[in-house]
């Protein structure tokens, strides 16, 4: 047996444990505003590491464990490491420390104007992702008819995306994201982006592509958006996991640590 279909035997898993993640955010300068800064800091967050740069700490000693069937809402306040931890599990970005493991296909759909490139065309454009999300170019030219009647874009498709207005990105990024079916779904509020008539069309095309995913991991601030598409929670408050469990109960969690906040 091939090691591909092994894997496909075994089916889709992600795995990180005791994954830490820190930006260097300041170096040298006056000693004093680097102390108030880390007196300040950001809830404990903001440190100093060995080359004396202040950094934070956007995530410290995850460990997580998600199989097929896992629709995980990611929650948390501002800043509490949702981005950074999906940038992580799609391997955007190396842990500082620790280990991050995927089985399966994966799809970010977020960060997605990332990968466009503003001075080729609507039609390049759709082929440059394909390659990325790892399509072989047969597989890009059978969506592309698809792809190109979801965008209504025409032919704008034929020029620079440089000269579309945000709208026209937003149908363009989505079509494309969504043409093929990934077994890791990883998502953020950008989904909900885009005119009205255009979400109303996508609705459709987001929950048959939600459906079809093993594991959906979906950041977002919204209790509605969360309780629709997930089955578990993970509540992130300042780069740690502060609770994992049922959806419900995770919401409770995410309440409570607010309210106290906020007091
Ligand atoms: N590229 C970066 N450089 C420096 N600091 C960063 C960078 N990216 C994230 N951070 C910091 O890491 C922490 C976690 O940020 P992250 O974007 O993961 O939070 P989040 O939970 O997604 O927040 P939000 O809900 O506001 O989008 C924050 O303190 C943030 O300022």
């Amino acid at each position: 047996m091939s090691k591909a279909s092994i894997e496909a035997s075994l089916g889709a898993a992600l795995s990180l444990e005791n994954v830490s993640v820190s930006f260097p955010i300041y170096h040298g300068g006056s000693r004093s505003l680097k102390k108030s800064l880390l007196f300040r800091g950001s809830g404990g967050q903001l440190a100093t590491d060995a080359n004396d740069r202040i950094t934070v700490e956007a995530l410290r000693h995850v460990s997580l464990q998600f199989e097929v069937g896992d629709r995980v809402a990611l929650i948390g306040s501002n800043g509490a490491g949702k981005t950074t931890l999906l940038r992580v599990m799609a391997g955007v970005y190396e842990p500082v420390s620790g280990t991050a493991r995927t089985r399966g296909r994966i799809s970010p759909m977020f960060d997605i104007s990332l990968g466009i490139d503003s001075e080729i065309s609507g039609y390049d454009n759709i082929r440059l992702r394909g390659l990325i999300l790892g399509l072989s170019p047969e597989e890009i030219e059978e969506r592309m008819a698809d792809i190109v009647e979801f965008t209504e874009l025409g032919d704008y498709l034929d020029i620079p995306v440089r000269t579309y207005s945000s709208g026209m990105m937003t149908r363009l990024t989505f079509a494309v994201a969504t043409c093929f079916e990934p077994e890791i779904l990883l998502m953020d509020e950008w989904i909900m982006a885009g005119d009205a008539a255009f979400l109303s069309k996508a609705q459709h095309r987001v929950e048959t592509f939600v459906e079809k995913a093993s594991i959906l991991v979906l950041a977002s601030h919204s209790a509605e958006v969360l309780k629709r598409w997930c089955n578990k929670g993970v509540l992130m408050h300042k780069g740690e996991v502060r609770f994992e469990g049922e959806l419900a109960q995770t919401l409770d969690a995410y309440a409570e640590v607010t309210s106290r906040d906020t007091v």
